[in-house]
């Protein structure tokens, strides 16, 4: 055999490698099972920053409300308008959606 060449051994051997990696990385027990991972957890990671710009789009505008209403003497909680925030995303997404209009609101206003 030459230094250059890869016996059947060397080659299990370096397969056996390269699917432990994509395990490691992903959970996946195949190579074209972790490539799909991998691209499916980028187009994860590009949502989760455009959903983080969304939240923090929605703290600011929730800012001006609570200010100008502050400003003309009123009270930074609407609760009534909170109850329709909740209604909103039980709605459209249940129990849980109340669970998160509730971490949104106390982004946007603070805990009560
Ligand atoms: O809609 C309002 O009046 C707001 O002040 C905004 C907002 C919200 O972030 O949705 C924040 C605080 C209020 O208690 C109710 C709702």
């Amino acid at each position: 055999m030459t230094m250059t060449s890869t016996s059947t051994a060397q080659q299990t051997t370096a397969t056996a490698a390269a699917t432990a990696t994509a395990t490691e990385r992903t959970g996946a027990r195949t190579e074209s099972a972790a490539e799909l991972i991998g691209g499916a957890r980028d187009r994860i990671d590009a949502l989760d920053d455009r959903i983080i710009g969304l939240v923090q789009e929605r703290m600011a505008v929730s800012a001006v409300i609570q200010e100008a209403r502050i400003g003309s003497g009123g009270r930074r909680v609407n609760l009534s308008r909170e109850m329709e925030v909740l209604g909103h995303f039980r709605d459209a997404l249940g129990k849980p959606g109340t669970a998160l209009a509730m971490t949104l609101l106390e982004l946007c206003r603070g805990r009560i």
